[in-house]
């Protein structure tokens, strides 16, 4: 299979269904996609399509003026931790002869978003559809031997942390199933809210579920959908779940790559020098294999990728998107733009609004690594303090540690952060660190910088108290798990054992993103969820996990008051 070649010209003469073509999203203003890149989108025969798909017949953006990167598409240019984990991270390569090979490094750029299975599909030169997955990091799930066995020039790939279904191999992603039409790859980065309800639906038809996983029901969706072509099928699967999905698609001759109607979780699309379409979550993805970013897969956009070329067509259309701000604050690697923004820019700013609002007379700034790293360093630049290293990390424990019990959990810290006492002791020091959730790390990281001598410890937290469990692809514990739903600031910092405590102010937050805030999602800081999470988030009680519709078992009663829903 080649490279796309996307130099035949475009026809775009759709009132129904719509190409995503100069709808307009003028709140994606990255300087990255400043100057827009041109498709060359094939139409698809939509005479022969079942035209009357309701989510085909309206693209635009309602209620927003949003304005597309391009500027004119009718031209012919074209387990329990307790922490909030990391997401999945999804590749999808088209036509390159070193496909699995490339897919594999580009999981290597995108393991801090998962870290318990990796996996990739690619299509051999007998359009058969061949499979790698394995529990662990993708350097333990690959080796040569494993990557000989994934020839072709299609590929997709996955690293997963579970947000539904256990973390064993059976949920490893990429799945592949075969239907009555062909066979079919998924991998996803998300989380279907109403999973439980559709696999309970599909069950009862008589679908037989191979997986604990959420993902799962999107291909017993596609099997059984009544739409014609391929396409299509997945427009109407996608039309059944509710919730979080940035995902790609691999059949016998096609990459799919689909983001959901409020763009939850990244998507980008790159391109390399010989053509191939790369599609990642992040852009530090298409960085290591020298895939150039050419833009976002918008929210509610369909992209398919096949010996036509480059055809965009819209999901479904939706007030407004509502991107993970957690991306910012937490997930996404700092060389990373995501969302159209960099990260790194993004988390400066957010500590060098701390060292505005939170002032403090201290010695030094440190940071807890490696997520608060890039936020210290701008409260440093601000406050005119030294940063220095006051915590070393060990590179051989994990982003997160997930042991299964609390007394482990804290060996956990001091096992990943040690304290420099030659930068510590007798001084007044400035902790930042990106996130609190359950308290446990900062209660940790203030007794040991104390213990190294530190006279006084600040910690200062680069984004609001978080109060609101994440239904959308993070896995954060259950609401009453989270320190700051249960604790004022002044409780959490006694709670800790710092001098003074300080989170970014919600609103400086938003200020700071100005005409994109509302494009954000911030269900985490106000327990106001843009799309109703039906089913509720597991929750410990004791040691007993008590898991719920997205994660399986059902041992007790969720507590009702645990979500607030509100409007978007
Ligand atoms: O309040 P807690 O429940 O302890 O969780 C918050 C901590 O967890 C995350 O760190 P992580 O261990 O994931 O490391 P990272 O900064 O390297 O991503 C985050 O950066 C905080 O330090
Ligand atoms: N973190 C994610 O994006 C997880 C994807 C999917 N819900 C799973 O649990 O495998």
């Amino acid at each position: 299979m080649a490279a796309p070649n996307l130099s035949s010209s475009l026809s775009l003469s759709l009132s129904n269904p719509k190409l995503f073509s100069s709808s307009s999203f003028s709140t994606f203003k990255p300087s990255t996609i400043s100057h827009p890149t041109f498709f060359h989108h094939k139409t698809l025969s939509f005479s022969t399509l079942k035209t009357n798909h309701k989510t085909l017949s309206s693209c635009n953006n309602n209620n927003n003026n949003n304005t597309f990167p391009f500027t004119n598409t009718t031209s012919d240019q074209n387990d329990d931790d307790e922490k909030p984990r990391e997401e999945c991270g999804v590749v999808g390569i088209y036509g390159d002869p070193e496909a699995s090979r490339l897919c594999y490094l580009a999981l290597h750029a995108l393991q801090h978003r998962g870290q318990e299975g990796a996996g990739i599909v690619t299509v051999n030169n007998n359009n058969v559809l061949q499979t790698v997955t394995g529990v662990g990091l993708v350097s333990e799930v690959f080796n040569d031997t494993k990557l000989r066995q994934l020839p072709g020039t299609l590929s997709i790939g996955h690293v997963r942390y579970s947000t539904a279904g256990q973390s064993m191999l059976k949920n490893v992603q990429p799945f592949v199933a075969g239907y009555r039409f062909g066979s079919v790859g998924v991998a996803h980065n998300g989380n279907f809210v109403n999973y439980r309800k559709l696999r309970t639906e599909l069950e009862e038809k008589g679908s037989i579920f191979n997986t604990t996983s959420d993902t799962e029901v999107l291909l017993h969706l596609i099997a059984t959908s009544k739409h014609r072509p391929f396409i299509l099928r997945i427009v109407d699967a996608c039309e059944k779940v509710q919730g979080a999905y940035s995902i790609v698609f691999v059949t016998e001759d096609k990459l799919v790559a689909v983001r959901d109607p409020f763009g939850f979780r990244p998507l980008v699309m790159g391109r390399r020098s010989n053509g191939a379409i790369v599609f990642a979550s992040e852009t530090c993805a298409l960085d290591l294999i020298e895939a150039k970013y050419e833009r976002e897969v918008f929210p509610g956009e369909v992209i398919v990728v096949d010996k036509n070329g480059v055809q965009s067509l819209c999901l479904m259309s939706h007030p407004q998107p509502k991107q993970c701000i957690f991306e910012h604050i937490y997930f996404s690697l700092p060389n990373s733009v995501v969302f159209g923004k960099s990260v790194y820019e993004s988390r400066r700013l957010f500590g060098e609004i701390l060292a505005t609002e939170s002032p403090v007379d201290c010695d030094v700034v440190i940071a807890v690594p490696d997520s608060g790293v890039v936020a210290a360093l701008g409260y440093a630049a601000k406050a005119g303090v030294p940063f220095q290293q006051g915590l070393i990390r060990s590179h051989y424990v994990g982003r997160t540690f997930i042991e299964p019990s609390q007394k482990i959990r804290d060996f956990g810290v001091k096992l990943k952060l040690s304290p420099v006492r030659a930068v510590l002791e007798g001084k007044r020091v400035v902790v930042v660190d990106d996130s609190i959730v359950r308290g446990t790390t900062s209660s940790k990281i203030v007794r040991l910088i104390k213990e190294a001598g530190a006279k006084e410890v600040h910690m200062r937290i680069a984004c609001p108290p978080i109060i609101g469990s994440c239904y959308y692809g993070v896995d954060t514990p259950s609401s009453e798990e989270l320190i700051s739903n249960r604790m004022s600031v002044d409780e959490i910092k006694e709670f800790i054992g710092c001098d003074s405590l300080a989170f970014l102010p919600i609103d400086k937050l938003k200020n700071l993103l100005g005409d994109d805030s509302p494009n954000f999602c911030y269900a985490c800081f106000s327990g106001v969820y843009p799309v109703e999470p039906t089913e509720l988030k597991a929750k410990k009680v004791g040691v007993e996990l008590l898991e719920d519709g997205i994660n399986g078992l059902v041992q007790g009663k969720p507590n009702e008051k645990e979500v607030k829903i509100g409007g978007i």
